[in-house]
């Protein structure tokens, strides 16, 4: 069966299947957006319908949401939770310092709400997530949709000011239509030359009106789980420093692997 599963795909199911080791019974877990964190949210899944794990999840976007029902998990809001334990998610790319850039899959909202109302965020990767220096990702950039092109024109003069404009800055779209998050909103998609100063930008996009939020998640992040084709992982954390290396049996996780790809 694993042999059916890309590389990648390994690689992120190993990150995501170390991490729901970090999730304790009677925890509020925050339940990230993406495919990494979909392999995660049916690893939780896993746990409560076969070792009754007691979890309430808070989802990070209505797709979240869904397979967090479909497969068992207990799903509340984040108004309910108030407060979490964990938040689970991946990344688009992360430095060396934790920094992030999320939103390819337009959740970044809810997610770095969600990931800031919890006592630790830990991020599920494959290695290839791994810069040196943030920006080779578009950043993604929520906008509400009033006046969105002088918004647009408002970001890129500001990343001209700070010399950070790359290439251009695009509406995201699904096919002819701009992509709308789940609160109604839209994304730009910044083009940008390597983010040397990424708290400053930021905390200068943030500024320009009819900015909702920006992809860039600065010291939020505490752990980062990396994963690796071959079924290594590697766990990061920034506030002790420490790094634990470890590998995942596939041939273990054979059912678990059947169940995940029917
Ligand atoms: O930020 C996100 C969604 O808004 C995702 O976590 C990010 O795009 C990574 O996705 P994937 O795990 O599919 O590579």
């Amino acid at each position: 069966m694993t042999g059916e599963l890309s590389p990648i795909d390994k690689a992120k199911f190993v990150a995501a299947k170390r991490a729901v080791d970090f999730v304790e019974d009677g925890m509020r877990v925050g339940l990230g957006t993406g495919s990494t964190a979909a392999w995660m949210v049916r690893c939780l899944g896993e746990l409560v319908r076969d070792e009754g794990l007691k979890i309430k999840g808070v989802p990070t976007s209505t797709r979240t949401a869904a397979l967090a029902r479909d497969v068992g998990i207990e799903v509340i809001s984040l108004d309910e939770a108030r407060w979490l334990d964990v938040t689970i998610d991946g990344a688009d790319e992360f430095d060396g310092d934790l920094n992030l850039i999320k939103g390819g899959g337009g959740a970044l909202l809810q997610e770095k709400i969600v990931a800031t109302a919890s006592d630790q965020m830990i991020v599920i990767a494959d290695v290839g997530k791994e810069v040196e220096t943030l920006g080779a990702f578009p950043l993604p950039v929520e906008v509400i949709p009033f006046g969105w092109q002088t918004t647009k024109a408002l970001v890129e003069e500001m990343l001209i000011s700070m010399d950070v404009l790359g290439r251009n800055t695009t509406l995201r779209m699904i096919g002819d239509h701009p992509f709308v998050t789940d609160e109604g909103n839209h994304i730009l998609d910044l083009h940008l030359s390597r983010i040397g100063n990424p708290r400053q930008v930021a905390m200068v996009l943030n500024q320009v009106p009819g900015v909702v939020e920006n992809g860039l998640f600065i010291d939020i992040c505490d752990t980062v789980i990396i994963g690796y084709g071959d079924g290594r992982v590697q766990v990061r954390d920034i506030n002790d420093g420490t790094v634990e290396n470890g590998r995942l049996d596939f041939a273990e996780s054979d059912n678990l692997f059947t169940d995940l790809t029917e």
